[in-house]
C-alpha cells in the first residue's frame, strides 16, 4: 500500500531528526548565548554535540564548533571576548579550545593525554583551570612468565583492591585519580596543581585575586567507603598547598566564590544516612568561617548555584512538583522565583531537569520547552520570556503529538495527593477511553514532570494513553514525602501508583480492561513489584530492574551506598529486609506476561539482575522474553536513536500481543 501523504504521527525514525538544547551560557553582557545542541545523526546512530551561538536580539544563530567530533562545555572568558570549550575536533583526542569572538579564530590550547573536564577561567582571563584523570598503577600480585620476543600473549591479570572498580558508562575502571591543572589561556604548558591518591573534583572556582582555586573532594583515608562525603578545599595556585574550608559529616560540593571574593557558596547537607536529603545552599565568609544555610525553609533540593554579579545573591535551580525553577536567593535568605518551566536534555523519559546561566544584568538563559517538544533556549528578563531557538519546529511542527495533561489523585494508602501527567494519543476525543500504559520513573529519588519523552510519544502514537506518576519517594515534593520510602522501597509507593491508575480510569481516559505497565531502573523494580502483587495488568515490561537486593548491593557500581543508605545493614546482617523487598520474593505470584529488558553494559543495575528475573519467570512458566540492548549502559539505555526506537517498538509489540488477546487467554 502506498502512503498517501506525510506521516503525521511521531515515529521511531523521527528520533534521528530530534535536536535538544543544553548548557546555555549567556555572555556577561547578555548579548549572546553559547549552547550545546545535541542532534540525532542517522549515519553514526548517535546524538552528536555541537556548540552554537544565538544572538539575544535577532535570534540569529552561528556555529562555533559543529564539525567532526563532539563539542561541549562552552565557557565565556570573564570579559566576554573569548569562549573556551572542550572538543574532540582534532585527531580524536579531547582537548581544550579557545575562540576569540571578534576574529572568529579558534585554537586548540592543549595537547592532553586524557580528556579534560570542569574548565574554569581565572578572573583576569589569563589562565584556564581544568581537571583530568591521571592513571595510577594497578595493584600487582605475583607475575606472569616473560614473553618471548614477538609473542602475542593475553592481557595481564587485572588486579584490584578498589571499592569503586566499576562505573556505569565506563565499565571496569582503570586506576587513577582526578587532579587539577592550569594552562595559560593563550597557549603554553599546563601545570599540575594537585597530587596524591585522592580525587580532586570539579566544578572549580577561582578566587578573584587568582591565587587559589576551590574544589571539592574527600581527602581522608576512608574515602572509598563513604560515597557521599565531601569537603570544600582551597588550593593555592603557587604552592599547591591545600586548606580545608568545611568539615562536617556530609557532602560539601560545588563551591563558587562570590565575584567580590568575600563569600563562598556551595551545596551540601548533614548526612543522616537517609535515602533522601535536600541538598541545601550554604554560604560562608571567604575563609570558611560564618557558615550558614540559605535555603533551609524551601524544603527543596538545590541543583546549581551561580552568584549574581553584585555578589548580593545566588541564583539557584531546584525542582518543585516535577518542574525545574530558578530562584534568586539573597544573602539574608529571601527566596524569589525568577524563572519556571525549565526542561532537561533527557529525551526518552519525562524526567525533570534543565540548566541556566545569568548575565551581569540578571538576564537568564534557560533550557525550556513544552511537553510536546525537546528543550530550546529561552531568554528570561524579569517577566519577559523569549524563545531564541526553535530546534524542532521543522520536524514536530508537522506532527500531531500526544497532548500532556496534569492529573492528581488521593492515594488509597493514606490520602496523600499524588501528582501525575497523562499523555493522550494524538487526536484524542473527549470521552474516549484508551488502553493505558503506566510508565514508572527510577531513582527511586527522582521526579517526572510535564516534559518531552520519546517513549511516551511513541506509545501515544500507537494508541496508548501513558501515565507518568510521582509516587511517594519522588523528589520535588520535600524531604518528608521522599523519605516515606526510607528503608521501605518498594512498598507503599505501590498504592500510590495504583491510585493514579484508578484516577485515570475514573476520569474516563483509560479502559480498565486494557492496562499495561513498564518502567526503568527504580521503575523496573516497581514494575516487577506490581506484577508480583496484582494481575490487573494485561502485560508488563520491566526495564533494567533490581530483582534481588542482595546481589544488587554487592555487584552494582553503588554497593556501599545501597547497603548504608537504602537498608542500613549489610545483606548478611538483615537478609529478611533484603529478601522481602526484592521483587524476586514475589515471582511465584506472577501471572502477568512480563518482558525483561536491560542494557548489555549496565553497571548500575547489572545485567544479572534482569537475567535472574527472566530465568525465574521461565521456571514459573510465565510468558516472558529477555532483551539485551548491545553496548548500552544504564544511563545510556536510550543513547543510540536506533536502539531507543527499537526498544519502544519491542515494548509496544509485547503489549499489542496481549492487548488484542481475548480475555479467556488472559485468564
Ligand atoms: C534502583 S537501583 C539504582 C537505580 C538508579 N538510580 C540511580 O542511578 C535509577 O533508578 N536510575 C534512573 C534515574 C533511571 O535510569 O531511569
Amino acid at each position: 500500500i502506498q502512503a498517501t501523504g506525510p506521516e503525521r504521527h511521531f515515529t521511531g525514525a523521527d528520533l534521528f531528526s530530534l535536536e535538544v538544547a543544553a548548557d546555555p551560557q549567556i555572555s556577561p553582557d547578555g548579548s549572546q548565548v553559547a549552547y550545546v545542541r545535541r542532534s540525532g545523526d542517522i549515519m553514526t546512530d548517535q546524538f552528536r554535540s555541537t556548540i552554537w551561538l544565538v544572538d539575544t536580539r535577532s535570534s540569529e544563530q552561528t556555529p562555533i564548533a559543529a564539525g567532526p567530533g563532539g563539542h561541549f562545555s562552552p565557557r565565556w572568558s570573564p570579559d566576554g571576548s573569548r569562549l573556551a570549550y572542550i572538543s574532540s575536533a582534532e585527531g580524536g583526542t579531547t582537548q581544550i579550545f579557545v575562540r576569540w569572538m571578534e576574529s572568529g579564530e579558534a585554537v586548540r590550547l592543549t595537547n592532553l593525554p586524557y580528556a579534560p573536564g570542569s574548565i574554569a577561567w581565572s578572573p583576569d582571563g589569563t589562565r584556564i583551570a581544568y581537571s583530568m584523570l591521571i592513571p595510577g598503577e594497578s595493584a600487582g600480585l605475583g607475575s606472569a612468565p616473560d614473553a618471548p620476543e614477538g609473542a602475542e600473549w593475553a592481557d595481564p591479570l587485572d588486579v584490584t583492591t578498589a571499592v569503586g572498580y566499576r562505573a556505569d558508562g565506563q565499565g571496569y575502571l582503570r586506576p587513577g585519580f582526578n587532579q587539577i591543572f592550569v594552562v595559560p589561556a593563550d597557549g603554553g604548558t599546563a601545570r599540575q596543581l594537585s597530587f596524591g591518591d585522592y580525587h580532586h573534583g570539579g566544578p572549580l572556582s577561582w578566587t578573584p585575586d587568582g591565587r587559589a582555586i576551590l574544589f571539592s573532594g574527600d581527602l581522608t583515608p576512608d574515602w572509598e567507603m563513604d560515597p557521599v562525603e565531601g569537603e570544600i578545599y582551597s588550593l593555592d595556585v603557587t604552592t599547591s598547598a591545600i586548606t580545608p574550608l568545611t568539615d562536617r559529616n556530609g557532602p560539601d560540593v560545588n563551591p563558587v566564590v562570590s565575584p567580590d571574593g568575600r563569600h563562598i557558596a556551595w551545596l551540601g547537607f548533614d548526612d543522616q544516612r537517609r535515602g533522601y536529603e535536600n541538598v541545601l545552599l550554604h554560604v560562608s565568609d571567604s575563609d570558611g568561617s560564618n557558615q550558614r544555610v540559605l535555603t533551609g525553609a524551601l524544603d527543596r533540593s538545590i541543583n546549581t548555584a551561580i552568584w549574581s554579579a553584585n555578589s548580593r545573591a545566588v541564583y539557584v535551580s531546584y525542582d518543585d512538583h516535577g518542574q525545574t525553577k530558578v530562584a534568586r536567593v539573597s544573602l539574608s535568605g529571601s527566596i524569589t522565583t525568577v524563572a519556571e518551566g525549565l526542561n532537561g536534555a533527557s529525551l526518552d523519559r519525562p524526567y525533570s531537569g534543565g540548566s541556566f546561566s545569568v548575565a551581569r544584568d540578571g538576564t537568564l538563559a534557560i533550557t525550556s520547552g513544552p511537553a510536546t517538544s525537546p528543550a530550546d533556549i529561552v531568554l528570561v528578563r524579569g517577566s519577559n520570556r523569549r524563545q531564541l531557538t526553535h530546534l524542532n519546529d521543522d520536524l514536530l511542527g508537522h506532527k500531531v503529538m500526544g497532548e500532556v495533561r496534569r492529573m492528581e489523585t488521593a492515594s488509597t494508602f493514606d490520602g496523600r495527593p499524588i501528582e501525575s501527567w497523562l499523555t493522550l494519543p494524538p487526536g484524542h476525543v473527549e470521552g474516549q477511553r484508551h488502553p493505558l500504559i503506566l510508565e514508572i520513573h527510577g531513582g527511586p529519588f527522582a521526579a517526572y514532570g510535564p516534559h518531552f519523552s520519546t517513549d511516551n510519544q511513541l506509545y501515544a502514537a500507537a494508541g496508548y494513553a501513558v501515565l507518568s506518576v510521582n509516587p511517594r519517594g519522588s523528589t520535588s515534593y520535600g524531604t518528608e514525602f521522599a523519605n516515606l520510602i526510607h528503608h521501605a522501597y518498594p512498598g507503599n509507593d505501590y498504592h500510590d501508583l495504583m491510585s493514579a491508575v484508578d484516577g485515570v480510569i475514573a476520569a474516563g481516559f483509560a479502559d480498565p480492561d486494557q492496562l499495561f505497565v513498564t518502567g526503568g531502573s527504580g521503575g523496573g523494580v516497581l514494575t516487577s513489584w506490581i506484577v508480583g502483587n496484582t494481575n490487573r495488568f494485561r502485560a508488563a515490561a520491566t526495564q533494567k530492574p533490581v530483582i534481588n537486593w542482595t546481589t544488587q548491593a554487592l555487584i552494582s557500581d553503588i554497593p556501599v551506598f545501597v547497603a548504608n543508605y537504602w537498608f542500613g545493614a549489610l545483606p548478611w546482617e538483615d537478609q529478611q529486609s533484603y529478601w522481602s523487598r526484592s521483587p524476586l520474593s514475589l515471582v511465584g505470584n506472577v501471572e502477568t506476561p512480563t518482558l525483561v529488558l536491560v542494557g548489555g553494559e549496565d553497571e548500575r543495575t547489572p545485567v544479572s539482575e534482569a537475567e535472574q528475573y527472566y530465568m525465574a519467570l521461565r521456571m514459573e512458566g510465565v510468558p516472558t522474553t529477555l532483551i539485551r540492548v548491545p553496548g548500552a549502559s544504564h544511563g545510556g539505555l536510550a543513547a543510540r536513536p536506533s536502539q531507543s526506537a527499537a526498544k519502544a517498538s519491542a515494548i509496544l509489540a509485547w503489549f499489542d500481543r496481549y492487548r488484542n488477546a481475548p480475555n479467556d487467554i488472559m485468564e
